[in-house]
């Protein structure tokens, strides 16, 4: 069985990509997962798996080598989602994140929780979501630009002492431009050409995403729904070295 380490490195660097393990089951989960490199990809483990695996299947990662993104989007009163956080630190994941329409006071409330915590993860905010374009804002009430609302999610959680934020690849130069080089882009909506968008609608490829200053591309689908999914991410790297 091929595995992502035999294969040469491509590039000096690590790669950029997170993988989204969307599963519905530990099984095919780990079947991707023991075909992996924990050097050269992380992973991220969303609401889907978390609720159906709960913190054990993330502590398996960790205990193959992992660096885990916890994506539950924490969105709630600011005691509450720093106590959410913290239970999180307590995992020993290397990211988690918060919607930073829940506010100022929610995100400086759970900065100021992890930073009582040795070895803290980083922590991000969550924009707008990369499903959504600028009719699916119209129809929540807030009718604008994309770009504009994610510009001023991202000011109120750098504000707010967050590491980075989640956003499309579209607004990551305009996010760099303003906020500068040490604010963390994650970036969701990453789509390979000619790969189906999906639920997505704000996206870009793996290339365009790292070009336009992304630091972290989080590709679910694109690797996880296809026929051989070592074939489709090693593709995706190679995208994105040249090589
Ligand atoms: O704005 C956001 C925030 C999070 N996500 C998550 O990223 C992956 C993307 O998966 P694909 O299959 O590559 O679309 C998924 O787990 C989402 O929950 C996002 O897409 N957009």
């Amino acid at each position: 069985m091929t595995r992502f380490s035999t294969l040469p490195p491509t590039s000096t660097e690590p790669t950029r990509i997170i993988v989204a393990l969307d599963f519905a089951a530990a099984e095919p989960a780990l079947a991707l997962v023991d075909r992996l490199d924990p050097d050269r990809c992380r992973l991220k483990v969303g609401k889907e798996l978390f609720t159906r695996l709960g913190p054990a299947f993330v502590e398996g990662l960790q205990a193959r080598g992992f660096q885990v993104f916890l994506d539950l989007k924490f969105h709630d009163i600011p005691n509450t989602v720093a106590a959410a956080c913290e239970a999180a630190a307590d995992l020993g994941v290397w990211m988690v994140n918060v919607h930073a329409s829940g506010g100022s006071r929610m995100m400086e409330t759970a900065r100021a929780r992890l930073s009582r915590v040795a070895n803290p993860p980083l922590l991000i905010g969550v924009t707008l979501l990369t499903s959504m374009d600028a009719s699916d804002l119209a129809g929540i009430g807030c009718p604008g630009d994309p770009r504009e609302r994610v510009m001023a999610l991202a000011r109120l959680a750098r504000d707010a002492g967050l590491d980075g934020i989640v956003c499309s690849p579209l607004e990551a130069a305009p996010v760099r431009a303003a906020l500068g080089r040490d604010f963390l882009l994650v970036t969701p909506g990453v789509r390979p050409a000619g790969a189906a968008a999906g639920d997505q609608k704000r996206i870009m490829t793996p290339a365009e995403a790292l070009a336009a200053g992304s630091d972290h591309l989080v590709i679910g689908r694109p690797i996880t729904q296809a026929p051989d999914p070592l074939a489709a991410l090693l593709e995706i790297e190679r995208s994105l070295t040249g090589a």
